[in-house]
């Protein structure tokens, strides 16, 4: 749904890449998150989904589109498929709670009768029932940022990026809105999220997307914000330490070879000793699924 094919930005002025041949691919419905130190690429990652940003090289695909093939006049339709929320929330400061929620639904036409049902029925989503006609003013700042969500995703959005939504909120507010995103993301919408939040990732446990120096250098499922460093010992397969994919640890790789027993070596054994030999993992993460273009084919969503 969101596909990222050797993507690489400089931006004017700059030597150094902002994103340096990025490839990843999220699929529809998934949770993920975007990690790495500041100015390691994540809201430019972002930007890109948004078409705020253009690659100066590769390609963005975003529910079957090539973002680079969406002309001027098509943008504002492109993004009503793409909720965003910031850190700082940015609310409009003299509109009630339902009336910067209602504004999203106003500009793209919508008519009074369906506002009334939408805005009510996302502000319960998010657990604002009752808030509707404050000022942000008078909201702590976890219900402001409960406010920039439901205006995000009042349109049902297939996507909802997030950058650092938590940043400027404690440690449990933090919590609550990730219940709410995790809620929105339970109802259809893909999620990613970028943040600097260890505790939120290592207790959600979703995809991890990790950037450094504008490079991805780690994508993995269920992932933590730092992967335990596995302190290299004796190892009983030598094959499993020079082969741990990149991005991978060495005990990820040691738990995927205990689930497939029927590669595990039962004495001596051509395959398992040959310096080639791949893990299973390390053959899907070659891109090869992109080789069919589907996206570009099918003009569709996946
Ligand atoms: N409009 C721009 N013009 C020039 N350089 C930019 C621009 N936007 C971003 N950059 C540079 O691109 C790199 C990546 O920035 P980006 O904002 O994507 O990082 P980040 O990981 O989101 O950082 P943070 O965690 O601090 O938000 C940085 O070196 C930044 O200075």
């Amino acid at each position: 749904m969101i596909r990222f094919d050797h993507v690489s930005k400089v931006f004017r002025g700059q030597t150094d890449p902002a994103l340096d041949s990025v490839t990843f691919e999220i699929l529809r419905g998934e949770f993920v998150f975007l990690v790495g130190p500041s100015g390691s690429g994540k809201s430019t990652v972002l930007r890109h989904i948004l078409l705020e940003d253009s690659p100066t090289k590769g390609q963005v695909h975003v529910l079957g589109q090539d973002l680079a093939k969406i002309s001027n006049r098509k943008v504002p339709y492109y993004r009503r498929n793409v909720g965003m929320v910031f850190q700082d929330f940015r609310l409009l400061a003299n509109k009630t709670v339902y009336e910067n929620v209602a504004y999203a639904q106003k500009v793209l036409g919508k008519s009074r009768g369906h506002i009334r049902q939408a805005v009510p029925d996302v502000l319960k989503t998010v657990g604002l029932q009752g808030k509707e006609d404050r000022l942000p003013h008078e909201l702590s700042g976890g219900e402001q940022q409960r406010v920039a969500i439901a205006r995000a995703v009042v349109n049902k959005p297939a996507i909802l990026l997030a950058d650092e939504p938590t940043g400027n909120l404690d440690p449990s507010t933090s919590r609550e809105i990730m219940r709410v995103l995790r809620r929105i993301n339970k109802n259809g919408t893909a999620v990613v999220m970028a943040t600097h939040d260890v505790s939120i990732v290592d207790e959600a446990r979703q995809r991890v997307i990790e950037l450094k120096d504008g490079e991805l250098i780690r994508d993995e499922a269920g992932g933590v914000y730092t992967p335990e460093v596995v302190k290299y010992e004796e190892p009983e397969a030598p094959e499993i330490a020079s082969e741990a994919p990149r991005g991978k640890t060495i005990a990820a790789a040691m738990a995927e070879r205990v689930a497939a027993p029927d590669r595990r070596p039962s004495g001596r054994n051509e395959d398992i000793d040959s310096p080639t030999t791949r893990l299973p993992d390390a053959e899907e993460d070659d891109g090869a699924d992109f080789a069919d273009g589907a996206d570009l084919q099918d003009g569709g969503a996946r």
